[in-house]
């Protein structure tokens, strides 16, 4: 399903778990800083509409998208955080440069996913144009960055039930000291 079929900016609070006590880092490009800021004001208004504080969010800016990397690296090293997204926008210009920071920037963000334990949400825009990056930073098709926010809220929930699974929690579990949460996890497919 193509972008211009869905909403970005839609969701279903009664699919989306509890987020007061999660706390959330996002590092923002300042490359595109017109879109880039509709995206963040579109994650964080998206974050305190599911209740987290605002004390829980925590905001670095970078140059540009490629450097988004080192920041969620060093943001999820040195931050006391159960997500963290990324913001950018690369739009395409007169030469091959786009194809590399694209790239650059979706392996560098995977492998903080596979390397680490924090999940890391991918809310960079990889336009032809400037139109499309306005069309998906609040505009006529919602905006990546709310899109984003519930990603980060799902995924931490995820994390979350996933370390109270680990045979650590076991004795708590079966004492009963620990509840997990018996709310289905649901994975919203395409
Ligand atoms: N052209 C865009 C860039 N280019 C800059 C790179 O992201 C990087 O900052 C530079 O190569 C130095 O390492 N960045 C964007 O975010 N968006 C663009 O359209
Ligand atoms: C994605 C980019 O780095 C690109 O916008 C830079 O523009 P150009 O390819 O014309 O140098």
């Amino acid at each position: 399903m193509a972008t211009e079929n869905k909403n970005l900016s839609e969701y279903d609070k009664n699919t989306i778990p509890n987020a007061k006590d999660f706390r959330f880092g996002i590092v923002v490009s300042e490359w595109n800083e017109t879109i880039t800021e509709g995206l963040y004001n579109g994650a964080f208004d998206a974050l305190i509409d599911c209740d987290v504080p605002q004390q829980q969010i925590i905001r670095w800016n970078v140059p540009g998208s490629f450097e988004l990397i080192y920041g969620a690296k060093k943001m999820l090293q040195t931050q006391n955080v159960d997500a963290v997204i990324v913001i950018g926008c690369v739009i395409q210009g007169q030469t091959k440069h786009f194809d590399f920071v694209c790239e650059g920037v979706t392996q560098g963000i995977k492998d903080l996913n596979v390397q680490t334990d924090i999940p890391v949400i991918f809310c960079v825009l990889t336009d032809n144009n400037m139109q499309q990056s306005i069309d998906r930073s609040g505009g006529v098709h919602g905006n990546k960055g709310t899109e984003a926010a519930i990603a980060a809220i799902k995924m931490a929930y995820i994390r979350q039930q996933a370390s109270m699974s680990h045979p650590f929690h076991q004795p708590l579990l079966s004492s009963g000291a620990l509840q997990i949460e018996d709310k289905p996890i649901t994975i919203e497919k395409e």
